[in-house]
């Protein structure tokens, strides 16, 4: 796993790396030579070289002067002198460029600027960096829009310009980078928001040689999951055993209006690999459950008037729930009272417990002021797995706002930190997916945006649910497991919009194809390990 920081991380870890003794100034040094050896890579003859006013133009002097020693032309377009350049470290490298064969470009127009970039090979953006915030000023605001529509291959330093770094926003305009080469660890905003779309492909440059010592002096935002990390999870099956050891699953779901939730949960849990997946749904819609997937029994609940879960639905549930390894409500149930009470008794019950889309809603109706204040409600010795995105997460904690990957860690965070359980995990749903726990929180590999479609959050609560069911002997943590479940549903996103097209993905697809998106994850964490060579096949192994 890599960590993943926050800006104040970040400042934390330079604080701790020049108390160990390598000077900021030095680290500045480290941070141009590899942002000119990723430079080198694509052998440029000429390269434009865009500062700003900060350190992060400082990366951007250190590595002009590498790359014309390298004999590439290099122009540095600056909004200033180099003397006039307000960051005294900065100052200090664009003076010492200046006087090396380098051509500087102080304040040029637009025309000037596209002419630049036009007779470039490569375009490195050391603008903005961690300080920036608030409004896109002059003259970078002209000339990010001059960059962008010339579609030049960009190296972005640190993080594209005009990406805030912790939130990932773009408010008004960003450098789209192809290739951002990040310094010492990954700053959040590329994950999160408008990041993935600006950032490109990411590379981290290390800087210092003692980084695994020290990284973790700092508290990590985050951690990035690679495949690699999921090695475990791909086992073939046992011979020894039958469909009930294998790990059994109660979808309590559906309602007249929404038994495809229903349907839609259960067969992802049972393509999953749990070996015994059952329905507990409204009377009202059990037999379209029924007809729909002929492999799986239905239970009738009583219903209320409007075919959803009824006034005696909760004893009902709670009987059938007592035997199976694992418990997945929520997916199309509403927010009826019969509802509300089915997910109060099944939290007080010893079963691993999913709560999904309006079992999220319901707990949220419990409380006012979010149900972080009173976490009795939730608290509980089995484990519970929380999957929501922003919309119900902001419910769960009294409304306050959940927009990017940031708030919603924040938010997962004050749910986990009251609950105080090391067994209960928060899967915070969005273009990138935070797998949270009170130890740590992770970042799965994201799936493609044809992921945001209606149900897909029910084929990944059928996931996770039919993965924890089968993990009678896991030994945790919890929070490995449910990305291992969100990974596995970002390729089935990917191998659905490869057979259907980006746009034309539907929930249903999805399902059908989670055998081969475990495949995919195991061919991608065996090529992570070096088993396997590119474009071979897992057979090979
Ligand atoms: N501090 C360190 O130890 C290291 C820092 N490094 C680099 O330093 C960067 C951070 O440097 P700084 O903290 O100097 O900040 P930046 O260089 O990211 O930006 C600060 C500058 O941008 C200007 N600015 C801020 N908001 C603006 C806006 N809305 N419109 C226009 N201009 C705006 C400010 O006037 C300020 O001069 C990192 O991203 C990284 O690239 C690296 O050199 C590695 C070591
Ligand atoms: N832009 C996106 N890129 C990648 N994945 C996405 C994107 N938008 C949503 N997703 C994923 O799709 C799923 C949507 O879940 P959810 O919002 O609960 O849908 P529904 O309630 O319709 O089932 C989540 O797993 C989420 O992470
Ligand atoms: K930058």
């Amino acid at each position: 796993m890599r960590p993943v920081l926050s800006c104040d991380e970040v400042r934390r870890l330079e604080d701790v790396i020049e108390k160990e003794g390598t000077s900021k100034a030095e680290l500045m040094e480290f941070a141009g030579e590899f942002v000119a050896s990723e430079a080198l890579k694509g052998n440029p003859s000429r390269v434009v070289i865009l500062v700003g006013f900060g350190n992060n133009g400082g990366d951007g002097w250190v590595a002009a002067d590498i790359l014309a020693q390298k004999d590439v032309h290099v122009d540095v377009v600056s909004p200033v002198e180099p003397d006039e350049i307000s960051a005294p470290l900065a100052r200090h490298v664009a003076r010492r460029t200046a006087g090396r064969d380098v051509n500087i470009v102080v304040g040029p127009s637009k025309d000037e600027l596209g002419e630049l970039i036009g007779e470039a090979d490569l375009v490195i953006d050391a603008i903005l960096g961690t300080g920036f915030h608030g409004e896109l000023r002059p003259p970078f605001s002209i000339w990010i829009p001059v960059v962008n529509e010339l579609e030049p291959t960009v190296l972005s330093v640190d993080v594209p310009s005009g990406l805030d770094a912790q939130t990932g926003v773009v408010e008004h305009d960003c450098i789209r980078a192809t290739r951002t080469a990040t310094m010492l660890a990954p700053k959040l905003g590329l994950y999160s928001a408008d990041g993935p779309e600006y950032a490109g492909e990411i590379v981290c440059g290390r800087l210092y040689d003692q980084l695994d010592e020290v990284i973790d002096d700092v508290e990590h935002e985050a951690e990035i999951v690679d495949s690699a990390d999921l090695i475990d999870f791909f086992e073939p099956l046992p011979m020894n055993i039958n469909k009930y050891s294998r790990g059994s699953v109660l979808v309590v779901a559906g309602s007249a209006t929404y038994p495809g939730a229903a349907m839609m949960a259960a067969k992802a849990a049972a393509r999953a690999g749990a070996g015994y997946v059952a329905v507990a749904c409204p009377s009202a819609c059990a037999n379209l459950v029924r007809m729909a997937l002929p492999s799986v029994p239905v239970i009738d609940i009583p219903s209320d008037s409007r075919g959803a879960f009824g006034a005696a639905a909760r004893k009902a549930v709670c009987k059938a729930a007592e035997k199976f390894s694992c418990v997945l409500c929520g997916p199309g149930i509403t927010t009826a009272a019969g509802c509300i009470d089915v997910v109060s008794g099944l939290l007080k019950m010893d079963v691993p417990l999913v709560l999904d889309a309006d079992a999220l809603n319901c707990l949220a109706k419990y409380s006012i002021g979010g149900i972080d204040k009173t976490p009795e409600l939730y608290r509980r010795d089995a484990p519970l797995i929380l999957t929501p995105h922003h919309k119900e997460l902001s419910r769960l904690i009294g409304d306050d706002p959940v927009a990017d990957l940031g708030t919603a860690i924040e938010a997962s965070r004050r749910l986990l930190w009251a609950a105080g359980s090391e067994d209960m995990i928060v899967v915070a749903k969005g273009p990138s997916t935070a797998v949270a726990g009170v130890e740590k929180v992770l970042l799965p590999m994201a799936g493609p945006a044809s992921l945001a479609t209606a149900g897909s959050g029910d084929v990944l609560a059928g996931i996770i649910a039919g993965s924890v069911a089968q993990a009678h002997n896991y030994a945790g943590p919890w929070e490995l497991l449910c990305a291992y479940a969100v990974t596995v549903h970002s390729f089935t996103g990917f191998a659905a919009a490869s057979r259907f097209g980006e746009k034309s993905v539907i929930a249903t697809d999805l399902i059908d194809l989670i055998g081969d998106a475990m495949e995919l994850a195991a061919e991608s964490a065996l090529h992570d390990l070096g088993v396997l060579d590119e474009g071979s096949q897992v057979e090979e192994a």
